[in-house]
Protein backbone atom coordinates (compact mmCIF):
# COMPACT_ATOMS: atom_id res chain seq x y z
CA UNK A 1 0.00 0.00 0.00
CA UNK A 2 1.30 3.20 -0.79
CA UNK A 3 2.48 5.59 1.92
CA UNK A 4 -0.73 8.28 1.69
CA UNK A 5 0.59 10.59 4.76
CA UNK A 6 4.38 11.22 3.86
CA UNK A 7 5.30 14.70 3.99
CA UNK A 8 4.78 17.10 1.15
CA UNK A 9 7.45 17.69 -1.05
CA UNK A 10 7.82 20.88 -1.13
CA UNK A 11 4.97 22.32 1.00
CA UNK A 12 6.59 26.18 0.57
CA UNK A 13 5.44 26.52 -2.68
CA UNK A 14 1.99 27.02 -1.94
CA UNK A 15 2.90 30.45 -0.84
CA UNK A 16 4.54 31.10 -4.24
CA UNK A 17 2.93 34.96 -5.17
CA UNK A 18 3.11 33.26 -8.81
CA UNK A 19 2.22 30.01 -8.30
CA UNK A 20 -1.02 29.15 -11.21
CA UNK A 21 -4.12 27.41 -10.16
CA UNK A 22 -3.21 24.98 -12.15
CA UNK A 23 -1.58 23.24 -9.67
CA UNK A 24 -3.04 21.55 -6.83
CA UNK A 25 -1.43 23.67 -4.16
CA UNK A 26 -3.25 26.42 -5.93
CA UNK A 27 -6.33 25.03 -4.90
CA UNK A 28 -8.32 25.79 -1.47
CA UNK A 29 -10.62 27.65 0.61
CA UNK A 30 -11.87 29.06 3.89
CA UNK A 31 -14.00 26.07 5.91
CA UNK A 32 -16.82 26.04 7.45
CA UNK A 33 -16.20 23.35 10.36
CA UNK A 34 -20.12 22.87 11.01
CA UNK A 35 -20.61 21.94 7.37
CA UNK A 36 -20.59 17.98 7.72
CA UNK A 37 -23.89 16.64 6.07
CA UNK A 38 -24.28 13.20 4.79
CA UNK A 39 -24.57 12.65 1.09
CA UNK A 40 -25.37 9.35 -0.94
CA UNK A 41 -22.41 8.37 -3.07
CA UNK A 42 -22.53 9.41 -6.26
CA UNK A 43 -23.01 6.72 -9.39
CA UNK A 44 -20.28 7.63 -11.72
CA UNK A 45 -20.72 6.37 -15.37
CA UNK A 46 -21.49 2.22 -14.92
CA UNK A 47 -19.95 2.01 -11.33
CA UNK A 48 -21.86 2.02 -8.63
CA UNK A 49 -20.01 3.32 -5.60
CA UNK A 50 -21.22 1.27 -2.63
CA UNK A 51 -21.80 2.74 0.80
CA UNK A 52 -18.86 2.34 2.56
CA UNK A 53 -17.18 3.64 5.26
CA UNK A 54 -14.40 5.97 4.61
CA UNK A 55 -11.07 4.17 3.41
CA UNK A 56 -9.43 4.31 6.77
CA UNK A 57 -6.82 2.42 8.76
CA UNK A 58 -7.88 4.43 12.26
CA UNK A 59 -11.11 4.04 13.59
CA UNK A 60 -12.14 7.81 14.36
CA UNK A 61 -14.39 10.63 14.00
CA UNK A 62 -13.17 13.19 11.33
CA UNK A 63 -15.75 15.93 12.18
CA UNK A 64 -14.17 15.81 15.77
CA UNK A 65 -10.80 16.95 14.15
CA UNK A 66 -10.03 20.24 13.59
CA UNK A 67 -10.31 22.27 10.29
CA UNK A 68 -12.56 19.30 8.66
CA UNK A 69 -15.12 20.16 6.23
CA UNK A 70 -17.16 17.25 5.03
CA UNK A 71 -16.93 17.70 1.15
CA UNK A 72 -20.47 16.01 1.05
CA UNK A 73 -22.54 19.21 0.94
CA UNK A 74 -26.38 18.86 0.72
CA UNK A 75 -27.49 19.12 -2.69
CA UNK A 76 -29.76 22.19 -3.56
CA UNK A 77 -33.47 21.12 -4.22
CA UNK A 78 -33.77 20.27 -7.93
CA UNK A 79 -36.91 21.60 -8.49
CA UNK A 80 -36.18 25.00 -6.33
CA UNK A 81 -35.92 28.24 -8.34
CA UNK A 82 -32.99 28.70 -10.10
CA UNK A 83 -30.32 30.63 -8.28
CA UNK A 84 -30.59 33.92 -6.18
CA UNK A 85 -28.94 36.60 -8.31
CA UNK A 86 -28.99 38.98 -4.87
CA UNK A 87 -26.00 39.72 -2.53
CA UNK A 88 -22.46 39.28 -3.81
CA UNK A 89 -21.02 37.97 -7.09
CA UNK A 90 -18.77 35.44 -7.08
CA UNK A 91 -17.15 36.62 -10.51
CA UNK A 92 -17.89 40.56 -11.07
CA UNK A 93 -16.46 41.90 -14.31
CA UNK A 94 -16.37 45.77 -15.29
CA UNK A 95 -15.51 47.06 -18.45
CA UNK A 96 -12.70 44.41 -18.66
CA UNK A 97 -9.94 44.49 -21.69
CA UNK A 98 -7.22 42.37 -22.17
CA UNK A 99 -5.01 43.09 -24.66
CA UNK A 100 -1.58 41.26 -25.20
CA UNK A 101 1.41 43.12 -26.43
CA UNK A 102 2.31 40.74 -29.33
CA UNK A 103 -1.64 42.05 -30.50
CA UNK A 104 -1.56 45.61 -29.56
CA UNK A 105 -4.30 46.02 -31.92
CA UNK A 106 -6.58 43.28 -31.20
CA UNK A 107 -7.76 42.85 -27.69
CA UNK A 108 -8.55 39.32 -26.70
CA UNK A 109 -11.30 40.80 -24.75
CA UNK A 110 -12.89 44.02 -24.86
CA UNK A 111 -15.19 45.86 -22.38
CA UNK A 112 -16.52 42.62 -21.01
CA UNK A 113 -18.97 43.13 -18.09
CA UNK A 114 -20.63 40.30 -16.10
CA UNK A 115 -21.89 38.92 -13.01
CA UNK A 116 -21.79 35.31 -11.99
CA UNK A 117 -23.51 34.89 -8.31
CA UNK A 118 -23.32 31.90 -5.59
CA UNK A 119 -24.38 28.57 -7.57
CA UNK A 120 -24.46 29.71 -10.76
CA UNK A 121 -23.63 26.16 -13.37
CA UNK A 122 -22.19 28.59 -16.43
CA UNK A 123 -20.82 27.16 -20.19
CA UNK A 124 -18.45 29.68 -21.94
CA UNK A 125 -18.70 29.06 -25.41
CA UNK A 126 -17.73 30.57 -28.47
CA UNK A 127 -14.67 29.85 -31.25
CA UNK A 128 -11.50 29.22 -31.31
CA UNK A 129 -9.26 32.18 -30.12
CA UNK A 130 -12.63 33.98 -29.12
CA UNK A 131 -11.27 34.33 -25.82
CA UNK A 132 -12.28 31.53 -23.48
CA UNK A 133 -8.96 31.09 -22.10
CA UNK A 134 -8.29 34.77 -21.65
CA UNK A 135 -11.68 35.09 -19.65
CA UNK A 136 -10.42 32.07 -17.44
CA UNK A 137 -6.85 33.35 -16.96
CA UNK A 138 -8.18 36.94 -15.41
CA UNK A 139 -9.83 35.12 -12.79
CA UNK A 140 -7.19 33.39 -11.63
CA UNK A 141 -5.40 36.15 -11.87
CA UNK A 142 -3.14 34.25 -13.97
CA UNK A 143 -3.46 37.19 -16.45
CA UNK A 144 -4.55 41.02 -15.06
CA UNK A 145 -6.98 43.14 -16.76
CA UNK A 146 -5.36 45.91 -18.98
CA UNK A 147 -8.26 48.08 -17.77
CA UNK A 148 -11.53 47.55 -15.71
CA UNK A 149 -12.08 45.42 -12.82
CA UNK A 150 -12.02 41.53 -12.16
CA UNK A 151 -13.67 40.82 -8.71
CA UNK A 152 -13.48 37.16 -7.11
CA UNK A 153 -15.43 36.40 -4.27
CA UNK A 154 -15.17 39.58 -3.54
CA UNK A 155 -11.94 40.22 -4.35
CA UNK A 156 -10.54 43.09 -6.44
CA UNK A 157 -8.07 41.25 -8.08
CA UNK A 158 -7.12 44.64 -10.35
CA UNK A 159 -5.42 46.05 -7.08
CA UNK A 160 -4.54 42.54 -5.84
CA UNK A 161 -1.21 42.29 -4.24
CA UNK A 162 0.89 39.72 -5.76
CA UNK A 163 1.58 38.19 -2.06
CA UNK A 164 -2.22 37.56 -1.63
CA UNK A 165 -2.76 36.07 -5.40
CA UNK A 166 -2.15 32.64 -3.66
CA UNK A 167 -4.99 32.93 -1.11
CA UNK A 168 -7.37 33.78 -3.58
CA UNK A 169 -6.83 30.26 -5.87
CA UNK A 170 -7.32 28.76 -2.87
CA UNK A 171 -10.81 29.76 -3.64
CA UNK A 172 -10.85 28.42 -7.19
CA UNK A 173 -10.71 24.15 -7.85
CA UNK A 174 -9.27 24.47 -11.43
CA UNK A 175 -10.32 21.14 -13.38
CA UNK A 176 -8.40 20.92 -17.19
CA UNK A 177 -8.55 19.06 -20.41
CA UNK A 178 -5.56 17.51 -19.80
CA UNK A 179 -5.83 16.39 -16.24
CA UNK A 180 -2.57 17.74 -15.20
CA UNK A 181 -2.00 15.26 -12.49
CA UNK A 182 1.45 14.69 -10.35
CA UNK A 183 2.47 11.43 -12.70
CA UNK A 184 4.72 10.40 -9.21
CA UNK A 185 1.89 10.59 -7.14
CA UNK A 186 -1.04 7.83 -6.73
CA UNK A 187 -4.75 8.98 -6.98
CA UNK A 188 -4.76 9.37 -3.12
CA UNK A 189 -1.53 11.20 -3.27
CA UNK A 190 -2.62 13.61 -5.61
CA UNK A 191 -5.51 15.04 -3.95
CA UNK A 192 -4.19 14.81 -0.87
CA UNK A 193 -1.13 17.39 -1.87
CA UNK A 194 -3.55 19.72 -2.03
CA UNK A 195 -4.31 19.96 1.35
CA UNK A 196 -0.47 19.32 2.47
CA UNK A 197 0.24 22.03 0.41
CA UNK A 198 -1.81 24.43 2.73
CA UNK A 199 -0.97 22.69 5.63
CA UNK A 200 -4.00 20.92 6.67
CA UNK A 201 -3.36 18.50 9.17
CA UNK A 202 -2.95 14.87 8.77
CA UNK A 203 -5.55 13.64 11.01
CA UNK A 204 -8.06 15.96 8.44
CA UNK A 205 -6.32 15.11 5.07
CA UNK A 206 -6.74 11.62 6.14
CA UNK A 207 -10.21 11.80 6.60
CA UNK A 208 -11.44 14.28 3.51
CA UNK A 209 -9.53 12.79 0.72
CA UNK A 210 -11.00 9.33 0.81
CA UNK A 211 -14.66 11.03 1.44
CA UNK A 212 -13.80 13.14 -1.72
CA UNK A 213 -12.94 9.75 -3.53
CA UNK A 214 -15.88 8.16 -2.39
CA UNK A 215 -17.60 10.94 -4.34
CA UNK A 216 -16.10 10.63 -6.94
CA UNK A 217 -16.28 6.97 -7.33
CA UNK A 218 -12.27 6.13 -7.09
CA UNK A 219 -11.93 4.66 -3.65
CA UNK A 220 -11.27 1.98 -4.86
CA UNK A 221 -8.49 3.31 -7.03
CA UNK A 222 -6.54 5.13 -4.22
CA UNK A 223 -3.11 3.45 -4.55
CA UNK A 224 -3.29 3.32 -8.48
CA UNK A 225 -0.82 6.11 -10.43
CA UNK A 226 -2.22 7.91 -13.22
CA UNK A 227 -0.90 6.10 -16.12
CA UNK A 228 -2.99 3.32 -14.50
CA UNK A 229 -5.98 4.97 -15.00
CA UNK A 230 -8.28 5.38 -17.95
CA UNK A 231 -8.78 9.20 -19.21
CA UNK A 232 -12.18 9.73 -17.13
CA UNK A 233 -10.97 8.22 -13.93
CA UNK A 234 -7.84 10.85 -14.26
CA UNK A 235 -10.49 13.34 -14.91
CA UNK A 236 -12.10 12.06 -12.04
CA UNK A 237 -9.25 12.58 -10.00
CA UNK A 238 -8.49 16.09 -11.09
CA UNK A 239 -12.06 16.75 -10.18
CA UNK A 240 -11.47 15.28 -6.83
CA UNK A 241 -8.44 17.51 -6.00
CA UNK A 242 -10.34 20.56 -6.75
CA UNK A 243 -13.37 20.49 -4.72
CA UNK A 244 -11.00 18.73 -1.83
CA UNK A 245 -11.37 21.60 -0.12
CA UNK A 246 -15.02 22.91 -0.86
CA UNK A 247 -13.63 26.02 -3.55
CA UNK A 248 -16.83 28.58 -3.67
CA UNK A 249 -15.68 28.92 -7.41
CA UNK A 250 -15.03 26.07 -9.75
CA UNK A 251 -12.80 26.71 -12.96
CA UNK A 252 -13.42 24.37 -15.82
CA UNK A 253 -11.57 24.55 -19.07
CA UNK A 254 -12.81 21.90 -21.54
CA UNK A 255 -12.34 19.07 -19.07
CA UNK A 256 -14.42 16.76 -21.58
CA UNK A 257 -12.11 17.53 -24.17
CA UNK A 258 -10.14 14.39 -23.88
CA UNK A 259 -13.04 11.96 -23.26
CA UNK A 260 -15.49 10.32 -25.22
CA UNK A 261 -19.28 11.23 -25.00
CA UNK A 262 -20.49 8.72 -22.49
CA UNK A 263 -17.35 9.03 -19.99
CA UNK A 264 -17.55 12.32 -20.82
CA UNK A 265 -21.48 12.60 -19.89
CA UNK A 266 -20.45 11.03 -16.40
CA UNK A 267 -18.05 14.18 -15.49
CA UNK A 268 -20.71 16.39 -16.51
CA UNK A 269 -23.34 14.85 -14.00
CA UNK A 270 -20.25 15.07 -11.52
CA UNK A 271 -19.35 18.88 -12.10
CA UNK A 272 -23.34 19.19 -11.93
CA UNK A 273 -24.25 17.40 -8.79
CA UNK A 274 -20.80 19.16 -7.33
CA UNK A 275 -22.44 22.39 -8.30
CA UNK A 276 -26.00 21.90 -6.90
CA UNK A 277 -23.98 21.93 -3.09
CA UNK A 278 -23.42 25.00 -4.02
CA UNK A 279 -19.87 25.89 -6.14
CA UNK A 280 -20.65 28.08 -8.38
CA UNK A 281 -18.94 26.22 -12.24
CA UNK A 282 -17.97 28.08 -14.71
CA UNK A 283 -16.80 26.01 -17.52
CA UNK A 284 -15.60 27.09 -21.04
CA UNK A 285 -16.41 24.29 -23.48
CA UNK A 286 -16.23 23.31 -27.09
CA UNK A 287 -18.99 20.74 -26.44
CA UNK A 288 -22.21 21.54 -28.30
CA UNK A 289 -24.04 18.23 -27.35
CA UNK A 290 -23.05 18.83 -23.09
CA UNK A 291 -24.21 22.71 -23.43
CA UNK A 292 -27.59 21.86 -25.38
CA UNK A 293 -28.51 19.02 -23.03
CA UNK A 294 -27.75 20.54 -19.94
CA UNK A 295 -29.10 23.97 -20.65
CA UNK A 296 -27.66 25.87 -17.90
CA UNK A 297 -26.57 29.92 -18.38
CA UNK A 298 -24.57 29.70 -21.22
CA UNK A 299 -22.29 33.02 -22.31
CA UNK A 300 -21.07 33.37 -25.75
CA UNK A 301 -18.14 35.01 -26.91
CA UNK A 302 -16.91 36.60 -30.20
CA UNK A 303 -13.55 38.07 -30.87
CA UNK A 304 -13.60 38.89 -27.49
CA UNK A 305 -17.08 40.39 -26.53
CA UNK A 306 -19.93 38.75 -24.98
CA UNK A 307 -22.61 38.41 -27.93
CA UNK A 308 -24.90 36.24 -26.15
CA UNK A 309 -25.64 35.62 -22.13
CA UNK A 310 -28.96 33.04 -21.94
CA UNK A 311 -30.67 31.72 -19.22
CA UNK A 312 -30.76 27.88 -20.15
CA UNK A 313 -28.86 28.04 -23.06
CA UNK A 314 -28.02 25.91 -25.91
CA UNK A 315 -24.40 26.05 -27.94
CA UNK A 316 -25.08 28.12 -31.07
CA UNK A 317 -23.42 27.34 -33.98
CA UNK A 318 -19.79 27.75 -33.21
CA UNK A 319 -18.90 24.35 -34.27
CA UNK A 320 -17.90 24.96 -37.51
CA UNK A 321 -14.77 26.93 -37.54
N1 LIG B 1 -0.05 34.90 -24.94
C1 LIG B 1 -0.67 35.49 -25.95
N2 LIG B 1 -0.07 36.45 -26.67
C2 LIG B 1 -0.71 37.07 -27.69
N3 LIG B 1 -1.97 36.78 -28.07
C3 LIG B 1 -2.61 35.81 -27.38
C4 LIG B 1 -2.01 35.12 -26.30
N4 LIG B 1 -2.89 34.22 -25.82
C5 LIG B 1 -4.00 34.35 -26.57
N5 LIG B 1 -3.84 35.29 -27.49
C6 LIG B 1 -4.82 35.73 -28.48
O1 LIG B 1 -5.97 36.17 -27.78
C7 LIG B 1 -7.14 35.77 -28.45
C8 LIG B 1 -8.00 34.93 -27.50
O2 LIG B 1 -7.30 33.73 -27.21
P1 LIG B 1 -7.85 32.66 -26.17
O3 LIG B 1 -6.78 31.63 -25.98
O4 LIG B 1 -8.35 33.36 -24.98
O5 LIG B 1 -9.06 32.04 -27.00
P2 LIG B 1 -9.95 30.73 -26.70
O6 LIG B 1 -11.35 31.11 -26.97
O7 LIG B 1 -9.61 30.20 -25.37
O8 LIG B 1 -9.43 29.73 -27.82
P3 LIG B 1 -9.45 28.11 -27.78
O9 LIG B 1 -10.87 27.70 -27.79
O10 LIG B 1 -8.74 27.76 -29.04
O11 LIG B 1 -8.69 27.70 -26.55
C9 LIG B 1 -6.69 35.04 -29.70
O12 LIG B 1 -6.70 35.95 -30.77
C10 LIG B 1 -5.29 34.60 -29.38
O13 LIG B 1 -4.50 34.54 -30.54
Amino acid sequence: MANHFRSPRDAGAAEEPNAPATTPQAQATPQDPDDQPELEPVKVQTATIRETTPVSADDFDPSTQQGYTSVFAPLRDESAPAVNRQGKPTIAMKNVTKIYPAQPNKPALEDVSLEVYPGEFVFLVGHSGSGKSTFLKLLTRELKATSGTVMVAGQDLSTMRNYKVPYLRRQIGCVFQDFKLLPDKTTYENVAFTLECIGKPRSVIKAQVPEVLRLVGLQEKMDMYPDQLSGGEQQRVSVARAMVNRPPLLICDEPTGNLDPAISFGIMKLLERINRSGTTVLMATHDREMVDSMRKRVIALEAGHVVRDQEKGGYGYYGAL
